[in-house]
């Protein structure tokens, strides 16, 4: 079995980045792991006054729209940086929240599939062909997770 996910409001929703579900990293809060990724495109332009204003927006939706504008130039590493960046986010949002980390622990070791219609590269895309970098990452946080529990458990 295969578990897909996508819109918040919909099965395991809360798989989505766009759950609100907020974390804190080096001091900040972030309403959604969204709002993080988005305002790290900017780390280090010229005009940074964009990063509070995503931090700022009052929705996920939002936070994307300011993200993806295309007018603004993202930093020139982004295709680099940006699987390690959204991989902090997810671990802290699955440290952070018990309640959806047992939903994640729950799905044991099914695959788990960001079903976007629109996006190859963290979903599977409208034929389902896409590389599905978010269902992934949300396994190897699984896995990461159930290591540190059997860790501490031991311990
Ligand atoms: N869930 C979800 C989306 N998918 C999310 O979009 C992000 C990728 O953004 P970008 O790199 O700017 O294309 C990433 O978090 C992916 O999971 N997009 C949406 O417009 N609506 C949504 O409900």
């Amino acid at each position: 079995m295969t578990i897909y996910f996508y819109k918040v409001d919909e099965p395991y929703g809360c798989f989505s980045n766009f759950s609100p579900h907020g974390i804190r990293r080096k001091g900040l809060h972030w309403p959604t792991v969204e709002h993080y990724y988005q305002a790290h495109k900017f780390i280090g332009v010229e005009d940074e006054s964009i990063i509070t204003q995503i931090r700022n927006a009052p929705t996920p939706d939002e936070a994307a729209k300011l993200g993806r504008d295309p007018s603004r130039t993202v930093r020139s590493n982004w295709d680099w940086v940006k699987l390690g960046i959204m991989r902090e986010a997810v671990l802290t949002k699955f440290l952070t929240h018990l309640d959806i980390q047992a939903i994640l622990l729950g799905t044991e070791d099914l695959t788990i599939v960001e079903d976007s219609p629109t996006d190859y590269f963290w979903g599977c895309g409208e034929d389902r062909t896409g590389q599905n970098h978010l269902g992934q990452m949300l396994m190897s946080v699984r896995e990461e997770i159930r290591g540190r529990l059997q860790e501490k458990e031991s311990s």
